[in-house]
């Protein structure tokens, strides 16, 4: 069920259809694929060069694997998680919208994440590098009960795309079509769970001195301080207004991920620590350890669009060697030069 690849860029991938009719993958060349994943939900896999690869749930939209050229997974998932609706996949990067969090009346973190999304065959034209062959593009719109508890027509389009060194980015374009002349807010996150050797060996630059909400005293504001965040105990901030680009640093692993993110203003850490990870029905008790969110978002200012209107908020992702010295962002930005991001 490999689907050939297009024939630019810019136009989308092959029809789902097409994809059902050829059976033979072609080597070496870049495709998705439609295949079963668990509980017989269907998932999208994109293959890059050198090995590198990901995989899209059309439940959710979310992205639950993407690996480097040694096939070492670089996104958490736990071996607990529930591929079953409506429970969200606990783990990868789950789409939270139209609501982050508590931010509102909806469910926690919207409805998005536990959605059936569809791929999506004719999307309008998206710059992207032409060096990019291996994406899908999704599309969720929402179903007559969705307009029940959220009274807003929309439309929610998403690629997932694997770049040729393995760096994996998404692009949200998300549109008001109501008819009715009214304009809706949302608060949004791309809740990427990353896989880590150990959480009190890791830590993240690009936070340090800004200002942020506390989700454990009641969303109050406070300042951070000092160096690089490290972890010792349960974290969940909110950090305003927080730069483009956030470095999580993994000693053990000799490995930095860097995230880019446009159009979304604010970086949501988390990490539940034992107490809350033993409560969770769908997380290993000791799964802590090895996981860490920092979630590109737009909770504080919510998003407002027009009748018409369009945003895109995009994330990029890239794992490179951890070969610079700690508080020194600039020999990142030469990791960031050659991965041209
Ligand atoms: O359990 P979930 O609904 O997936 O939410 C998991 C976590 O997501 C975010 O990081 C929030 O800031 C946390 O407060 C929440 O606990």
């Amino acid at each position: 069920m490999a689907a050939p690849p297009p024939s630019s860029p810019s136009p989308p991938p092959a029809a789902a259809a097409a994809a059902t009719q050829q059976t033979q993958p072609q080597p070496q060349t870049p495709f998705y694929e439609l295949v079963k994943g668990n509980s017989g939900l269907e998932k999208v896999l994109l293959r890059g060069t050198r090995g590198f690869s990901a995989e899209v749930y059309l439940y959710g939209a979310q992205v639950t694997s993407w690996k480097n050229d040694h096939a070492e997974e670089l996104l958490f998932v736990s071996s607990k998680a529930i591929f079953k609706p409506p429970k969200a996949i606990r783990g990868g990067i789950p789409i939270c919208f139209p609501q982050f969090g508590t931010h509102g009346n909806l469910e926690q973190h919207g409805f998005a994440r536990n959605r059936l999304w569809t791929i999506d065959d004719n999307p309008p034209p998206l710059p992207v590098n032409p060096a990019i062959k291996s994406f899908v593009d999704l599309i969720l719109r929402p179903s007559d009960e969705d307009l029940k508890i959220w009274p807003h027509s929309f439309e929610f389009r998403l690629r997932v795309a694997l770049g040729p060194n393995g760096d994996l980015s998404l692009t949200s374009r998300i549109r008001n079509t109501n008819t009715d002349g009214r304009s809706f807010s949302y608060t949004f996150a791309y809740h990427t769970y990353f896989s880590v050797s150990d959480i009190s060996e890791v830590r993240v630059e690009g936070l340090e001195t800004m200002d942020y909400l506390d989700n454990l005293k009641g969303k109050e504001r406070f300042t951070e301080q000092g160096d690089a965040i490290v972890f010792e105990s349960e974290i969940d901030k909110v950090y305003l207004a927080a730069p483009s680009k956030i470095a999580i640093i993994d000693h053990e692993k000799k490995r930095t991920f860097v995230l880019t993110k446009e159009g979304l203003p604010d970086a949501v850490v988390w990490n539940p620590w034992d107490k809350k990870a033993k409560a969770m029905q769908d997380f290993g008790d000791g799964e802590y350890k090895h996981m860490l969110c920092v979630e590109p978002a737009a909770v504080e200012k919510p998003i407002t669009l027009k009748p018409g209107e369009e945003w895109k908020g995009r994330l990029a992702l890239s794992a490179v060697p951890s070969s610079y010295c700690s508080g020194q962002l600039d020999p990142l930005k030469e990791h960031l030069i050659a991965l041209n991001i």
